[in-house]
């Protein structure tokens, strides 16, 4: 509900099943007691915030997913603590993680991607609204709610899911030369990231994946971007890849060029589904 001032404990809860485990904790699903309302419920353990001194991280993260309030990003509507736990009362995302998703149809279609596109650039550029930035988006962060719609779900260190895709942790990836240089980086650096999802929606992997982190490395840093030569992928959706995966931060498209760009246009749907 919207009164965030409310007081919260556990017994205002009945606990379902984990959805995933992570360093910090688990997240189950949880329905409120009285409205019945679905809730995903993130656990986190106070001996693991004093271990890896995250008390800052973890109020910051809270503070800034309190405050963001947008279709695409997951909604974080309380906390509440007892002796040994942190618990954070989350949007249920009913249809699970958009990765999921990927991994079991290949690649999506040029409309699924562009809308999944639309919908993070959307996100993206209301977060940057807010002055915040590098939400750290990947395939495992992203959470399709229960009409499909994506959902921005990170609050600075994700949940590993449960399945085996573990190589998530620590990928290169999905980061921009300036982070993996680590440089200061700026907003841009989402740009770069909305790149490569585009084109790991298309193709159904990262463009510079490589059997080493090293071999990954060298690929960002060189943007060593090549494209399958595949009948399904448009010389449109190509084009809007390229001018996002550019070396110098400067020169990539910006959010609002993207959600004008012709492949958007044309295949993205606005409501998000
Ligand atoms: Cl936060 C947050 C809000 N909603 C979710 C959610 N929702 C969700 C729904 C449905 C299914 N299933 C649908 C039927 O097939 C089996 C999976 C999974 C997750 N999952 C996670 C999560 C976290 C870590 C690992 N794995 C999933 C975190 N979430």
């Amino acid at each position: 509900d919207e009164n965030p001032k409310r007081e919260w404990s556990l017994s205002d809860f009945e606990i379902g099943k984990p959805l995933g485990k992570g360093k910090f904790g688990r997240v189950y699903v949880a329905r409120e007691v009285k409205s019945k309302f679905v809730v995903a419920l993130k656990v986190i353990f106070k001996e693991q915030i004093e271990r890896y001194k995250i008390h800052h991280q973890l109020r910051r993260e809270m503070e800034i997913q309190f405050s963001l309030k947008h279709q695409n990003v997951l909604r974080l509507y309380g906390w509440f603590h007892d002796s040994d736990r942190v618990y954070l009362i989350l949007e249920y995302a009913h249809n699970g993680e958009l990765y999921k998703e990927l991994s079991k149809k290949g690649h999506f279609s040029e409309k699924q991607a562009a809308t999944y596109i639309l919908s993070l650039t959307k996100a993206l550029a209301y977060c940057h609204e807010k002055h915040v930035i590098h939400r750290d988006i990947k395939p495992e962060n992203l959470l399709l709610d229960h009409e499909g719609r994506l959902k921005i779900a990170d609050f600075g260190w994700s949940v590993q899911s449960r399945s085996k895709r573990h190589t998530m942790c620590g990928t290169l990836d999905y980061l921009a030369p300036e982070m993996v240089e680590n440089k200061a980086h700026d907003y841009a650096v989402d740009n770069w990231t909305l790149g490569i999802l585009c084109y790991e929606f298309l193709y159904g992997a990262p463009p510079f994946e490589a059997e080493s982190q090293v071999d990954t490395f060298k690929r960002i840093m060189k943007v060593d971007l090549t494209f399958p030569s595949t009948p399904y992928v448009s010389s449109e959706a190509k084009n809007l890849i390229s001018r996002l995966l550019v070396k110098d931060s400067s020169r990539r498209l910006s959010l609002q060029k993207i959600m004008e760009h012709p492949w958007i246009i044309k295949n993205g749907n606005p409501m998000g589904v």
